[in-house]
């Protein structure tokens, strides 16, 4: 069957190709709306924080949960590219997955309803945007083609028609918004009611703000790009996580021909951050991306790069090398996206990986079990 004529999706919960990831440092009682559309999923539940802190999981539910003390434990030196009181601390869960998809959800998003007023199953748009193609080389103006109801628009070459793999499916948000601590202060009031019915491959050369509040990806494809950055606890930046992975994902996407998309599934987003805090977290992002994002746009990766994990290794070199005056910390960053990739591969090994070093993790301590 071509590519656009995948026009529906099997409702039936894929739960041996996709990992739910939550970071969380407050409470996972959000899970009880999910049930019925996370209870079929292996949960990752990355806890942030004091690892003395119980926190409770609903019964019912497959999980592994990791506090600090797990993390240190399982990552022994390598532990220290992992976030401390940052919700970037989900992509450990990222590295000990052995699924090919991983959603990722915060603690703080509810069901949504669409228009008809259906509970929205965001993990299963996700992975119809993910196993479906995506058109970053020219754009379709009935937006995704491959969705029920569209098509490829006269004009549309057919020669692109067949698209590439999907490695990103970054959906939005009703109600609180993900904006920035300044517009959420001078917009304190301000909800997202606007649900747009679409989905569509973000072009190449572009890049965007990716939110990882309702976030999905092909770990096979662009996991070893999806670090969240060294941040919060001992660093001068927090909440530009998801933003650097962002942008460092879809360099990656771009040199790899593979596609990004965004828009549906809606989620329902509960609880604003605090915005005077967040001011404080985020304030040096807000003018160091203005540098960042440039660099990013005109970067060329070598062609040798073949791999994601190649490509974010030369990436790490380059942003040590070139921006390096924006702040000592980049240095301390771009020596945590190595130390990140080394512990990848320590857990997903490649192919011509020695078998040795894979088992080596078998004699990992197991993190806390669900009963
Ligand atoms: O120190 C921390 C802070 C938070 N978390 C967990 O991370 C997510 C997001 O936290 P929160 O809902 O407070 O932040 P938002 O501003 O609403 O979310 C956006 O900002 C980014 C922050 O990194 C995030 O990726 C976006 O979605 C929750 O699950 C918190 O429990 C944490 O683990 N440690
Ligand atoms: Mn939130």
């Amino acid at each position: 069957m071509a590519p656009n004529q995948v026009k529906s999706f099997p409702s039936v919960p894929l739960k041996d190709e996709l990992d739910i990831v939550i970071p969380t440092i407050r409470s996972l009682d959000f899970l009880e709306v999910w049930r019925p559309f996370f209870e079929p999923y292996h949960l990752i539940i990355v806890q942030d924080g004091d690892p003395t802190k119980v926190i409770k999981v609903p019964d019912g539910f497959d999980y592994d949960l990791y506090n600090r003390n797990d993390i240190n434990r399982i990552l022994g030196p390598k532990a220290s590219c992992i976030s401390f009181k940052d919700g970037g601390c989900r992509c450990f869960g990222f590295l000990v997955s052995k699924k090919k998809y991983i959603y990722t959800v915060d603690d703080d998003c509810f069901v949504a309803k669409d228009p008809n007023g259906k509970d929205i199953n965001t993990v299963e748009q996700h992975l119809l945007n993910l196993k479906t193609p995506s058109t970053p080389f020219f754009f379709n103006t009935l937006y995704d083609p491959y969705r029920e109801g569209a098509d490829f628009v006269r004009g549309y070459p057919f020669s692109l028609r067949e698209g590439v793999p999907t490695a990103v499916s970054h959906g939005l948000w009703l109600n609180i918004p993900d904006y920035d601590a300044p517009t959420q202060l001078v917009k304190p009031l301000e909800r997202n009611t606007r649900y747009v019915d679409a989905v569509m491959t973000i072009p190449k050369g572009a890049f965007y703000p990716m939110c990882a509040m309702n976030l999905a990806f092909d770990r096979e494809l662009i996991g070893p790009a999806m670090y969240f950055g060294l941040m919060g606890d001992g660093q001068p930046i927090s909440r530009y996580d998801d933003m650097l992975a962002g942008w460092c994902s879809k360099l990656i996407c771009d040199h790899l021909n593979l596609g990004v998309k965004t828009g549906l599934p809606y989620l329902w987003h509960s609880k604003a951050s605090n915005p005077f805090v967040n001011l404080k977290k985020e304030y040096k992002g807000l003018f160091w991306q203005e540098e960042i994002i440039p660099f990013f746009q005109t970067l060329t990766l070598p062609k040798e790069c073949d791999t994601a994990a190649k490509c974010y290794v030369e990436l790490a070199k380059l942003i040590k090398e070139k921006l390096n005056h924006i702040d000592p910390y980049i240095v301390r960053l771009a020596d945590a996206m190595i130390t990140w990739i080394d512990a990848w591969e320590d857990f997903n090994p490649p192919a011509e990986a020695v078998p040795a070093v894979a088992n080596a993790k078998k004699d990992a301590v197991p993190p806390k079990k669900s009963k």
